[in-house]
């Protein structure tokens, strides 16, 4: 049966905690993008629809001060990949008690994500047993974008114990999971999970949002 998940079990978890060395190193997400941050985009697009949201990034949290969010670094070792960062998000939904149900990621290098994002993704996945939910567009998988059950976190948890941290798809498939496709255009006329890796990326961004501006 399917039913959906109810927005006020699920949190979600920005995806900061990566080493950005395509782009020379440092938080991509803290740059401009216009008169504003990568990540104050991030945070424009997924206000409206999450209602609670923490960050994961490494290093010294203070730098992430203004945007007044918990900050969870990678609980089993910097640099283990996303599946690190989504456990982050996972163990920390588990501290906070029976609230949270499920954790939804989402990287902090994808400024035009669907704002339909969290609805579609928790739509999609049944009350009553743990599915992971991921996103993808013309079908390509982004399984950075995801709707994770907090059920999952000890198996998670193992498996990153192992070694296996870059293997997302891998550790999906250990479970169920749906696939959610969000194939329509952003505004911009960009995938929706136009991601900007390398210096060119940001500029490709820039260069979409003046074009929308004009
Ligand atoms: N928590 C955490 N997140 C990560 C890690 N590696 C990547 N990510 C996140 O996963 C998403 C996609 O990251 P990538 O662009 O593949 O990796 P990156 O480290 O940010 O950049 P590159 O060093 O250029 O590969 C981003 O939101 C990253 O912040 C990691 O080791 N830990």
């Amino acid at each position: 049966m399917k039913a959906g998940i109810s927005q006020s079990n699920i949190l979600t978890c920005v995806l900061a905690g990566g080493q950005s060395r395509r782009m020379g190193g440092g938080d991509k997400t803290l740059l401009p993008l216009g008169a504003k941050s990568m990540l104050d985009l991030i945070l424009e697009r997924l206000k409206p629809q999450a209602r609670h949201i923490v960050l994961n990034a490494n290093g010294d949290s203070s730098r992430f001060a203004a945007y007044g969010l918990t900050v969870l670094p990678d609980p089993v070792g910097e640099f283990a990949g996303p599946l690190a960062g989504i456990f982050a998000g996972l163990s920390h939904a588990k501290t906070l008690g029976s609230q949270f149900s499920h954790v939804v990621s989402v990287a902090g290098d994808t400024p035009f994500f669907p704002k339909d994002l969290v609805g579609r993704l928790s739509a999609s996945v049944p009350l009553d047993k743990p599915v992971i939910a991921l996103a993808s567009s013309h079908d390509k998988l982004h399984p950075v974008f995801g709707l994770w059950p907090v059920a999952l976190a000890d198996d998670l948890h193992t498996w990153l114990s192992t070694g296996q941290s870059g293997k997302v798809l891998a550790f999906v498939d250990r479970h169920d999971s749906v696939e959610v496709a969000f194939d329509e255009p952003t505004e911009t006329g960009l995938d929706p999970f136009f991601n900007a890796n390398r210096p060119d990326d940001l500029e490709k961004a820039r260069a979409a949002m003046e074009a929308l501006s004009s």
